[in-house]
């Protein structure tokens, strides 16, 4: 047996462009917490997760109920996250995400945990973690280019290298640096910010620029049932799939019989109870599998296993994230044989000298990344960073993504309403 001796939670802050959505804008800092296990030989394993206040309380509370765990015992492992936070029902403080039960925070929670064990279960057995999720179909797994408007500085701060992007013009020069850089094979425009008129013209001049890439919009449910209606109409033969156009599941069920394009969501499904009422009613062709809430990487697979069963597709959502969660999306993406759309990311928009895991193992080369084969997850924390990342956590004073209260700040009269149009 490989018992946990320790877990330490690490809240870290790392710089964010003010990048725009459907509830506001990018705070400068994104937060997350890095899960570090020891076990009782002192082999170590480690997670990334969110870091908001409530969640790192819940994390914790999870931490002290899983020491003395076997690594290797995930069930058990589940089982007493979810008894250590019976009845729980965290909120999703930053509006992008669907509504979260009880289960669905057992499974936020338990996440960065059992990523934390896989790697310590690869280290042992000498074997990259796609092997303990059945073995890599895929060397190299491809991301797609995520584009945001964006603002050039956040307020008071100096302009970022990638300058505004409030127009078609701008998210065409946004995408064309993005895709120089990283070379990716797929496009997302986050949307859900200007009327949909422009934000159409914003995926036809993308159309226009790139004839080859598959593009995908996603407008966060900024969209009432009619407006979705009209932008996939518009859009017929351009998308490759529309992302949460509207709220709610009989919301995208009536939207799916009435435009060409297959629905994706990370918003109406975001868990497992709320996928038999989207199956019945025909709500969403693609599922945007997140191993951050759908309670890490084993139970990401079971619900690819209901994507094949039930004939959807999968893909892969993103928040801002770290070199952790990357190494355990390839790992999810490489062993998962149905997951056949290139995953978002984030990582353009993170600074490349900001990250806890040493460079090396994840580099991007023509839009994928190769699968780390050394154990475990085959990266290596670097500790100076993570300390550094730390104090920037301590100094930055945010202790809660709040996208709408940053963009208030800015402009007052701002509403939060959904759907907007
Ligand atoms: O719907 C999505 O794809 C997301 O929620 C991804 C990110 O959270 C993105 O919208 C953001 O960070 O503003
Ligand atoms: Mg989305």
């Amino acid at each position: 047996m490989s018992r946990i001796a320790a877990v330490t939670v690490t809240p870290v802050a790392f710089r964010d462009p003010p990048l725009l959505n459907a509830v506001g804008v990018h705070e400068p800092y994104a937060l997350r917490a890095i899960v570090e296990i020891t076990t009782d030989a002192g082999v170590t394993g480690l997670g990334e997760t969110y870091a908001d206040e409530g969640h790192l309380a819940r994390l914790a509370v999870v931490a002290e109920a899983v020491v003395g765990q076997d690594v290797f015992a995930l069930n058990r492992i589940h089982e007493r996250a979810g008894q250590a936070l019976a009845g729980d029902t965290g909120s999703d403080g930053h509006g992008l995400t669907g509504l979260i039960t009880t289960s669905g925070t057992v499974d936020r929670v338990f996440s960065p945990f059992e990523v934390a064990c896989l790697d310590v279960q690869g280290k042992l057995l000498g074997r990259p973690v796609s092997d303990l999720l059945g073995g890599a179909v895929r060397e190299r797994v491809p991301f797609s280019a995520y584009l945001f408007y964006k603002w050039a500085a956040h307020p008071g701060g100096e302009p970022d290298a990638w300058g505004a992007a409030l127009d078609p013009d701008g998210i065409v020069a946004q995408a064309r640096t993005m895709l120089d850089r990283y070379g990716f094979s797929a496009v997302k425009l986050k949307g859900g910010v200007f009327p949909p008129e422009q934000e159409i013209a914003a995926i036809r001049a993308l159309r226009k620029e790139f004839p080859a890439l598959p593009l995908r919009l996603d407008p966060n449910a900024a969209w009432n049932v009619q407006t979705s209606v009209e932008v996939g109409r518009a859009l017929a033969g351009v998308l490759e799939y529309l992302e949460d156009p509207t709220p709610g599941i009989a919301g995208m069920a009536e939207v799916a019989g009435r435009v060409p394009m297959p629905l994706a969501t990370n918003m109406c499904v975001v868990g497992f109870d709320e996928v038999p009422d989207a199956v019945r009613a025909g709500s969403v062709g693609v599922i945007l599998s997140d191993h951050h809430y759908w309670g890490g990487l084993q139970r990401s697979r079971v619900l690819a296993g209901i994507c094949d069963t039930f004939g959807l597709g999968l893909s892969m959502h993103s928040n801002s994230h770290l070199g952790v969660s990357l190494a355990a999306m390839v790992h999810l993406a490489a062993a998962t044989p149905n997951l056949r759309y290139a995953c978002d990311t984030h990582w353009p928009w993170k600074r490349e000298d900001e990250d806890v895991v040493r460079p090396g193992a994840l580099a991007f080369e023509r839009g994928s990344v190769a699968v780390p084969t050394g154990p475990g997850l085959g990266i290596e924390l670097d500790r100076d960073a993570l300390a550094r990342l730390h104090e920037q956590f301590l100094a930055c004073g945010l202790r809660n993504r709040d996208d709408t209260g940053y963009m208030r700040r800015v402009d007052p009269g701002y509403e939060l309403v959904q759907p907007r149009w």
